[in-house]
């Protein structure tokens, strides 16, 4: 049984962990070959892999990034996945000699999966995204390291922010959905948490601001990439588009801060996060889930579950259909929102 792994979307701290755990159960324990290509779709349409096994994967479980890399480059190079782009796929497959594959990575990832897998093309999914927004885990893997990469960051601007009686305006990621900065915003005891699932008018924040001053304490407010203030059309968005021709979003925060100042008449800083809360080393919480993930993986493979995602359900990880996990993006319910909503002003 040849295995061919491939992450794709964005980097993911414990990517490297589900690497390790896939191929020292995988090679060592059930007899498989494993390569790995490089940087996503590329490596895999270009020819550029690596066999991965038990020294290869020495020593990668602390490691940040991702040591196939990753991209967003398109697994199909004619369409959107018709059957010409499956005949392609399958004939680099039949030339590499390659079974099935391992694919690591968030919902646009594990829907690639799923069209492989309709497609008669194996494959099984390991979920990893910062965001959080997919259907089916309970947690996706580089979550809990981008989230207490964020609660620092609140932590910092907290006493700055008090020592100059600022409002200190912290932008977070999470694509269209507000899980990061949910989970930040309360961990760091943030009087304001914006996020996409729950649009709150430039009044109501202004209005929460005022009423943090007039406690004599200093406003720190989070915000999600995603947020959209009531009457905004569109996020707020970068210049340029992603790899996959998305817009990129960001930048929220600087729109936001001279609202608040001039609304409110108190100074106010904008901090935009970014790909700070993807870099470095995981969290053990992420290297643990990572590797029980690998090690579901390998197992999968074995037992022949291919179309389906390795899941965190409660404590135990899970075969879910790449269905289920893709049907929807996970976004944050009403009432997670207003628990943390209670304390803001
Ligand atoms: N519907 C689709 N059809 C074809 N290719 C897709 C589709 N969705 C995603 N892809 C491919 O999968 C890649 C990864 O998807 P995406 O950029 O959404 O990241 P992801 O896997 O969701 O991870 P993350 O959200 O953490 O960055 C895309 O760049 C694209 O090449
Ligand atoms: O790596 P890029 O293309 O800048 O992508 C940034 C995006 O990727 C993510 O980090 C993960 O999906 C989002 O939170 C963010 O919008
Ligand atoms: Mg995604």
């Amino acid at each position: 049984m040849r295995i061919g792994v491939l992450c794709s979307g964005g980097d993911s701290p414990g990517m490297n962990a589900a690497i390790r755990g896939a191929v020292l159960r995988g090679v060592d324990v059930h007899g498989f070959d494993m390569v790995g290509f490089m940087d996503g779709w590329r490596g895999f349409h270009e020819g550029e892999w690596i066999p991965l096994d038990r020294s290869t994967v020495r020593g990668l479980s602390p490691l940040g990034g991702v040591m196939l890399g990753t991209s967003r480059a398109r697994p199909f190079v004619h369409g959107d996945g018709d059957e010409s782009d499956m005949r392609v796929i399958r004939e680099r497959m039949a030339e590499y000699g390659l079974d099935g594959f391992l694919l690591i990575g968030g919902n646009g990832t594990q829907t690639v999966a799923k069209m492989l897998n309709d497609a008669g093309i194996r494959a099984i999914g390991l979920p990893k995204t910062i965001d959080n927004d997919l259907g089916g885990t309970d947690y996706t893997f580089g979550f809990d390291t981008a989230v207490s990469i964020a609660c620092e960051a609140v932590d910092r601007l907290r006493t700055t922010g008090e020592s100059h009686r600022r409002c200190m305006v912290l932008e977070v990621m999470g694509r269209n959905a507000g899980w990061i900065a949910l989970h930040a915003g309360m961990a760091g005891g943030a009087q304001v948490t914006l996020i996409p699932e729950h649009p709150e008018s430039i009044e109501q924040i202004c209005e929460w601001v005022l009423s943090v001053r007039n406690r004599g304490r200093s406003s720190l407010v989070v915000v999600a990439e995603g947020f959209k203030p009531t009457g905004f059309d569109d996020e707020v968005t970068r210049e340029g588009l992603d790899g996959f021709g998305r817009p990129r979003l960001g930048g929220i925060a600087e729109v936001l801060a001279p609202l608040i100042e001039s609304r409110t008449g108190i100074e106010t800083r904008a901090t935009v996060l970014g790909h700070v809360q993807r870099g470095g080393s995981p969290t053990a919480f992420d290297r643990v889930l990572a590797t029980r993930t690998g090690l579901a993986a390998a197992d999968a493979v074995k037992e022949g579950l291919w179309g389906t995602m390795m899941a965190l359900r409660g404590d135990s990880i899970e075969f879910v259909s790449l269905e289920e996990a893709v049907s929807r993006l996970k976004t944050v319910p009403a009432d997670r929102y207003e628990q943390a909503r209670l304390n803001f002003g």
